[in-house]
């Protein structure tokens, strides 16, 4: 049902080697193509031999460091072709201006490296002793090292910036259903009933519960956000807020889940506020899910749908399979045939 291609972008970035480590490989790629050279250049005299053997280790060594390099910058992506959604969240998690700084400096250090490696590689081959042709060997090692140093802090950023982007929750861009409400009303049930598949779990900044994604069929999206839309907004601080905010680039619709019985622990007034907290933060359209009917009596019930007089209205319980099929019809309708 999955289609292919949606996943978190920074999925694939590849593990950042440090400078040392990263000279260390190429050492020993290098060490690794001079050992079988100086088995097939036997009875070959010196001068010829050794500018052979250190022209090869160069361009090894600036292969590798530039190659490993230029993979970084392949397989990231690119930000400004980021879905606005995961845009926001690199701004909100590691800053746009300094990741596009970093890989500024590391598309910089692999050219520069893979052209030094072609100049000293020539230098080698023209060598006139073989002592000469080893010293060009170690200056460009010590080039290419320092080149390393230099780029070490835009390198570390990026590492860390993987640690935190690839575990970005996966979101397709498909018409979008946001599930908010309190802590225990019934979102997860509802979630569960409603989309087919077991819904994924991914995570999502500054939660610790993660965004939990299904799907009704392979039209519409739906995603569940316990620990972002499930408290008021004024207990969070900035950061909190722009990844609240982040939400709002991915919401086609909000479906607000409200617990008349109040066995969830927050009263009609919470959650009534939390609602029009939500309403003022999103500009698309709400509806709001009356869950546990079966635990409301008609009275109670009647009073709140007076309170919600704004809203489009449905009366269900997500426990008890009561007035799923009408949810659904509704979301469908206004996410898929209106638009
Ligand atoms: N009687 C009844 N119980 C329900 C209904 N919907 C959910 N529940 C129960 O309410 C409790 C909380 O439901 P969850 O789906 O875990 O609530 P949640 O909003 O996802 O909670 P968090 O994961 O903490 O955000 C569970 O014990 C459910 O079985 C309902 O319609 N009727």
């Amino acid at each position: 049902m999955r289609k292919k291609g949606d996943a978190n972008p920074f999925k694939k970035m590849p593990t950042i080697l440090t400078p040392e480590e990263l000279m260390d490989k190429a050492h020993r790629r290098s060490e690794k193509v001079a050992n079988e050279l100086r088995t097939t250049l036997i009875g070959i005299p010196r001068l010829p031999k050794s500018r052979t053997i250190e022209e090869q280790k160069i361009r090894t060594i600036s292969s590798v460091v530039s190659d490993n390099l230029l993979k970084i910058i392949d397989k990231t992506p690119s930000i400004d072709r980021l879905k606005p959604f995961y845009k926001e969240l690199v701004e909100v998690m590691v800053g746009i201006d300094e990741f596009k700084k970093s890989l500024g400096a590391v598309k910089w250090a692999s050219e520069l490296v893979k052209k030094l490696g072609n100049d000293y590689a020539k230098k080698a081959r023209k060598a006139k002793v073989p002592a000469e042709a080893s010293k060009y060997r170690k200056e460009f090692v010590g080039r290419t090292a320092s080149i390393l140093k230099q780029i070490y802090p835009n390198l570390a950023f990026l590492a860390v910036a993987r640690e935190k982007l690839k575990n970005l929750p996966t979101v397709k861009e498909l018409p979008t259903l946001v599930i908010a409400g309190y802590p225990n009303v019934g979102k997860s049930t509802l979630l569960r009933k409603l989309t087919t598949a077991e819904p994924e779990i991914n995570a999502y900044p500054f939660t610790t519960k993660g965004l939990n994604v299904g799907y009704i069929g392979e039209d519409i999206q739906v995603v569940d956000t316990p620990g972002v839309l499930d408290r008021p907004l004024y207990e969070r601080n900035d950061i909190e807020l722009q990844a609240v905010l982040a939400l709002n680039y991915l919401a086609n619709m909000i479906l607000f889940v409200l617990d008349p019985s109040e066995y969830c622990g927050y009263s009609i007034g919470e959650q009534l506020n939390l609602l029009k907290e939500v309403s003022d933060l999103f500009k698309v359209p709400i509806i709001v899910a009356i869950n546990k009917i079966d635990l409301t009596d008609e009275e109670k019930l009647r009073e709140i749908e007076e309170k919600l007089k704004d809203y489009k209205i449905i009366k269900i319980s997500a426990d008890k399979d009561i007035g799923l099929d009408e949810l659904k019809e509704t979301v469908v309708k206004e996410l898929i045939i209106k638009n």
